[in-house]
């Protein structure tokens, strides 16, 4: 059940605990410079139903203490044209579940207030058993579109925007309301629901680096050189076997890490795969072998600034599906997806292209 608060004037989704005061401001006018960004299928004279997902425990409380903050403005900048509904994140997974409501009630978007552990939830929420969460109402007219006030520790997501954690600027985006549809990416195991990105997943030391780093994040950003740090003990590069586009299996060996961007950040601003474009409908992967510890001191600098692929044992590529399997079968190579620890090799990442409008 979504614990929903209405904070904007206005008839709005029937959602719990709605408490409600006035806020006022227009919304700016139609700013569409491209045929590919629409502005949501809405009609101007119909509020816009806008929920806010809030994890109050992002960037270490934050998010929360930022939220609050925050929230005149929002309401003074949108609540005279939306209707503003606030809904705060009880623990993991959460942010999942109000999503899939906050679609089936028919929201025109839902924003993810925090890191990109509750966007990678938030985004999971537009999927329901394989297939997308659909408006309960089949002849509405609009579609829910995803919205991002980044507030987290790393907030890598937002980085290939070029979107820094700055909420009025994202606030600004929101009122004007323009839509793009980007590709998400979905992992697949064999016996399990697929699972969904947005960002980047990424296989061994960068994800064992990452499961590491979320036990720091009260440290800020220096969790990601800490979880790095913990990841290199006894870490060995592995064999392993790929198949991209459903081609031939074949073998990479002494593989580091193997990063499948759908956006280009990961790890609090390292421009891993910097060619990757969330509206290309494809992937960029980037395959680091056999690295030495001493070769991250020495490459730092090309990781971070995306002039890495031109290094010895740095291989690129563009696809649009990658099966990935670890061919020890020591069952223990870790994966992760938008820096979210998600278990072990064997796994397959595909494209969905444009599955998302997403305000931008
Ligand atoms: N109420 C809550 N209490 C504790 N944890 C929560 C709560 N709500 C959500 N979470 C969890 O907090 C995790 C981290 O949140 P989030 O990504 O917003 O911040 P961050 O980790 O600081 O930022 P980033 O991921 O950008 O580095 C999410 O994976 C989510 O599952």
């Amino acid at each position: 059940m979504v614990s929903c608060y209405l904070i904007a004037t206005g008839a709005c989704l029937p959602m719990a605990n709605a408490s409600i005061f006035r806020a006022e401001h227009r919304m700016a006018p139609d700013l569409s410079p491209d045929r590919s960004i629409s502005r949501g299928g809405a009609s101007s004279s119909r509020r816009r139903d806008l929920v806010f997902v809030v994890n109050p425990r992002g960037a270490n409380g934050r998010t929360g203490k930022e939220w609050k903050k925050l929230l005149p403005f929002l309401q003074s900048r949108l609540g005279t044209d939306c209707n503003i509904c606030e809904s705060l994140t009880s623990g993991p997974f959460h942010a999942i579940d109000i999503t899939r409501e906050a679609i089936r009630e028919g929201a025109d978007a839902v924003i993810s207030v925090g890191g990109d552990g509750t966007l990678h939830e938030v985004v999971n929420g537009f999927f329901w058993d394989g297939k997308p969460v659909a408006n309960q109402n089949r002849e509405a007219a609009h579609s829910t579109a995803l919205g991002l006030i980044p507030l987290g520790t790393g907030s890598d997501f937002a980085r290939t925007f070029g979107w820094k954690n700055d909420p009025c600027e994202a606030i600004e985006r929101i009122a004007t309301g323009l839509r793009s549809r980007i590709d998400v990416g979905v992992i697949n195991r064999e016996g399990e629901q697929p699972h969904y990105y947005i960002n980047v997943a990424d296989i061994h030391l960068s994800a064992k680096a990452g499961y590491y780093a979320s036990k720091y994040k009260r440290f800020g950003n220096l969790c990601y050189v800490i979880g790095a740090l913990q990841a290199f003990m006894g870490h060995h590069n592995q064999d392993l076997r790929i198949k991209v586009d459903e081609g031939e299996w074949e073998t990479f060996p002494k593989v580091t890490a193997l990063c499948i961007g759908n956006a280009k950040y990961f790890g609090g601003g390292m421009k891993i795969t910097p060619n990757a474009d969330p509206r290309s409908r494809d992937f960029e992967v980037v395959i680091l072998q056999d690295f030495k510890w001493y070769d991250f001191i020495l490459k730092l600098n090309k990781l971070y600034s995306g002039t890495h692929l031109s290094v010895n044992n740095v291989t690129a590529r563009r696809v649009h599906s990658i099966e990935v399997e670890d061919i020890s079968g020591s069952g223990d190579i870790y994966v992760q997806s938008d820096g979210e620890y998600l278990g072990f090799l064997p796994r397959k990442f595909c494209i969905l292209p444009a599955a998302i409008e997403m305000i931008c």
